[in-house]
């Protein structure tokens, strides 16, 4: 549909862009990233023909652009710049009707009724039909920047080009305007060429992106691939962490403040944070630590600050345990937002917690283990604390390694005494929690062969063998056998 060969030019004072080549297909919804001034909207307005070009070609359907009349060019294309104002203070309907001007013929033009139609569409479309008598000067900038996009939608065009079209608009016009376009490119075949600075919209919407740096196409490609942590850190020069959408298969950048990413270092988690009563134990961090966990409260991957091991009686049943534990940490006064909670009816005197150091890494660890009575499963409760940097990866390595750490313990122990009901490594309703203070410089692995993986094993063998062996000395426990 667009085909850009080796396109050369820029203004007076000398080269803006220099040999850039693209093509771009029927329907495809297409973005143009780039830092400020590498020459995205000096590209732009090269393809609508408002600037001339020194050398190279551009193509709109096998034609070139040049042998186009303005009219005809106006038929194909329709053009959102960046800044739109208009000298007049039409109302919004009849700057929307200008938009028709193109495909009205003769020296005196009639409106019909397909013009009228089509204006009241994409004023709905655009959700500005009530304001339709307004003036155009009386509108807010996000209120304009709809007017002019339903007037670029009312010429019917079969390519659009847009400057930044969220630029003035609130989050549900953005979606609404990109969802829009998306639409229109997939079910109205209309090609959609687009500048884009946030990169995350870009990344959601378009089904590719050509990446600019200093009026030269560094390249086009999905999304995924253009939109790599270290190509946009060094073209942005900027500090950014690259995360995939938790909904869809797209990458989403995310900046890093200095202030946040610049810790010294120095700050540890251990039994200091700690807080043991009768039936709970308690670790109050003084800052947010990253956390993956499955714990009834605060699971998944998160931040969190308190960490709450509560232990009910045996007795215990609530159809709704998520909720009740909820409303305890409310009545508790500890936010929601930012608890992991697990629950056990095994004894607090019996969990086992400690420090574990080695070559400047060290680690704290609270295991609970037990069953709750004679026919249920068994429950062991696992909190690793890891005063580090860890990396994605070394957090699930970290699960892995603390899951054969424990595993070792209950195939050692297993028949060797009285404690738990059922297979030792059957069914069971463990817990995880892992949690890093994330300062200092990244670990990034944690598998049983690294220095981390290595002291996770130590610290969980010792803790869980710890713990299962207490309760199984505890009075409680052999009550229950
Ligand atoms: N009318 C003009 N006359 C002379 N130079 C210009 C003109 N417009 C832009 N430039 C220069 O061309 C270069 C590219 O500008 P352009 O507006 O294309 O960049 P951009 O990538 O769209 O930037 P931004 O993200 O800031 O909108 C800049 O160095 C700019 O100063």
């Amino acid at each position: 549909m667009i085909t850009v060969k080796n396109l050369t030019g820029g203004y007076a004072g000398g080269e803006v862009l220099k040999g850039i080549s693209f093509e771009v297909g029927k329907g495809e919804l297409f973005g143009i990233l780039g830092p400020n001034g590498s020459g995205k909207t000096t590209l732009l307005k090269m393809i609508s023909g408002a600037l001339d070009f020194s050398a190279g070609a551009i193509e709109l359907d096998g034609r070139p652009l040049t042998q186009y009349s303005p009219k005809q060019l106006a038929r194909m294309m329709a053009v959102l710049p960046q800044h739109s104002d208009q000298a007049f203070p039409y109302s919004v309907k009849e700057t929307v009707s200008l938009g028709r001007y193109a495909h009205q013929k003769g020296w005196f033009h009639s409106w019909s009724e397909e013009d009228e139609q089509i204006v009241l569409k994409v004023m709905d479309q655009t959700g500005i039909t009530q304001l339709q008598e307004k003036s155009i000067v009386e509108l807010s900038g996000g209120e304009k920047q709809r007017v002019y996009l339903a007037q670029a939608l009312a010429q019917q065009p079969r390519i659009l080009l847009l400057d930044e079209p969220t630029n003035h608009l609130d989050l549900s016009f953005q979606k609404e305007l990109l969802d829009l376009l998306k639409k229109w490119a997939s079910e109205e075949e209309l090609t959609v060429v687009s500048i884009f600075h946030d990169l995350n919209l870009a990344s959601l919407y378009c089904d590719r992106l050509l990446l600019m740096k200093n009026g030269e196409v560094l390249i086009v490609d999905s999304p995924v691939e253009v939109l790599k942590e270290e190509r946009i850190k060094s073209v942005y020069k900027t500090q950014i962490k690259n995360h995939p959408h938790p909904e869809i298969a797209k990458p989403q950048l995310l900046l890093v403040p200095e202030t946040e990413s610049d810790h010294d270092g120095v700050f540890k988690i251990d039994d200091r944070f700690l807080d043991v009563g009768h039936d709970r134990i308690i670790l109050q961090s003084p800052v947010k630590l990253r956390t993956m966990s499955s714990g009834i409260t605060g699971a998944g991957i998160g931040w969190h600050s308190s960490f709450v091991h509560r232990v009910v009686p045996m007795e215990y049943d609530c159809s709704d345990h998520k909720a009740e534990m909820a409303q305890y940490l409310q009545d508790k006064r500890f936010l929601p937002s930012e608890t992991v909670g697990m629950m056990t009816a095994v004894p607090v005197e019996t969990a086992s917690y400690r420090s574990f150091e080695t070559e400047g890494m060290s680690i704290f660890i609270i295991v609970s283990a037990g069953s709750t009575h004679r026919d249920s499963p068994r429950n062991i409760n696992t909190w690793l604390f890891i005063n580090g940097r860890i990396s994605e990866e070394a957090f699930i390595q970290s699960a892995m390694t603390a899951a054969e750490a424990k595993i070792s313990v209950l195939q050692e122990l297993e028949g060797s005494g009285p404690g738990f009901a059922g297979q030792p490594a059957g069914i069971s309703t463990d817990s995880i929690c892992i949690a890093a203070t994330q300062q200092g410089e990244e670990i990034s692995y944690a598998g049983t062969a690294t220095p981390l993986g290595k002291l996770i094993s130590e610290g969980i063998y010792t803790c869980t063998k710890e713990a299962i062996l207490n309760y199984r000395n505890s009075k409680s426990a052999f009550k229950l056998q």
